[in-house]
């Protein structure tokens, strides 16, 4: 039984359920190829959603449309009580300020070093002189796991799970409201990606943001994501707890969570379950 996008949910431990995102009856396209059509879909309250489907479903376009990148054809998007249509540019920007979004490749610049590439947002949007805005990265460089040393070491020095965490650190500069993650964990090994599955399950405990993550990898859902919505078909197919996406019949579903791979992560995840129980 597949069931459409529902905001009834039950919602996460960590989430007070109320909708930080809804987005209602979405409509978006590249001249005459239809990506996204009446699809619904809500983001709540301090919770972590994991976005998924087949390759070119949309799911990057979702992110983009929420972010402000990429204008819908149709549709409405709420967010933080903002009906996003409605707001003056100016009015948009202070929405948009409350995001922080992790793009796949992490897009830091390379001539700057991580505390400078930190400070950036800091600088720019909450004026702060530059000697306080690089303390404030040290800050949040710290808060991502990075030794102090890394402060003043440039991109090209740094291992691929380095540069996903100082990335990290640069989108919570602002101390988001919503964290946008677009493949967060592509690229590391297994280890180094288990371990920013746990430093996001982490840092949202600690710090209570709600996070859009798009992700191909199956350990990520079932390590950080509360919930799971699965684009198929131009929509959103489902939005449920992995187990209960799991069961939806759905060709797609079936073979992406039951195949192989769905059944070693699943797992995985009963095993580290089991260890974190008995410690
Ligand atoms: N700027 C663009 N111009 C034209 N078509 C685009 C543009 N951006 C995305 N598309 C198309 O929209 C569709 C959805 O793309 P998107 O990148 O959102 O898919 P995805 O689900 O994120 O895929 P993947 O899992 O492979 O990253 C694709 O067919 C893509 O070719």
């Amino acid at each position: 039984m597949s069931k459409s996008t529902d905001s009834t949910n039950q919602s996460p431990s960590h989430s007070s359920g109320q909708p930080v995102i809804e987005v209602r009856g979405l409509e978006n396209r590249f001249g005459n190829h239809v990506v996204h059509e009446s699809l619904d879909l809500d983001l709540l309250d301090g919770e972590i959603l994991g976005i998924v489907g087949g390759s070119g479903t949309g799911k990057s376009v979702l992110l983009r449309s929420i972010v402000g990148l990429k204008r819908p054809n149709a549709g409405k998007i709420n967010v933080l009580g903002n009906d996003l249509n409605q707001l003056s540019s100016k009015e948009r920007s202070q929405v948009e300020r409350r995001f922080g979004v992790l793009f796949q490749q992490g897009a830091l610049f390379s001539s700057l070093s991580l505390q400078e590439n930190v400070a950036l947002p800091i600088i720019e949007h909450a004026k702060l002189p530059r000697e306080d805005a690089e303390y404030l990265a040290r800050v949040k460089l710290s808060l991502v796991g990075l030794e102090p040393e890394a402060a003043l070491q440039y991109p090209e020095s740094l291992s691929g799970g380095m540069i996903k965490r100082a990335a990290l650190a640069r989108a919570l500069a602002l101390d988001p409201d919503i964290l946008f993650l677009d493949e967060p964990t592509a690229g590391l090994d297994p280890i180094g990606a288990a371990a920013f599955d746990q430093l996001l399950v982490t840092l949202r405990n600690a710090l209570g943001f709600s996070v859009f993550l798009v992700t191909h990898d199956l350990d990520t859902l079932y390590a950080a994501c509360d919930r799971v919505a699965v684009l198929s078909q131009k929509r959103v197919l489902v939005t449920d707890t992995i187990q209960n996406v799991a069961r939806t019949d759905d060709e797609w579903v079936q073979n992406y969570f039951n195949g192989p791979r769905g059944r070693a992560a699943n797992k995985t995840a009963h095993s580290n379950d089991r260890q974190l129980r008995s410690e």
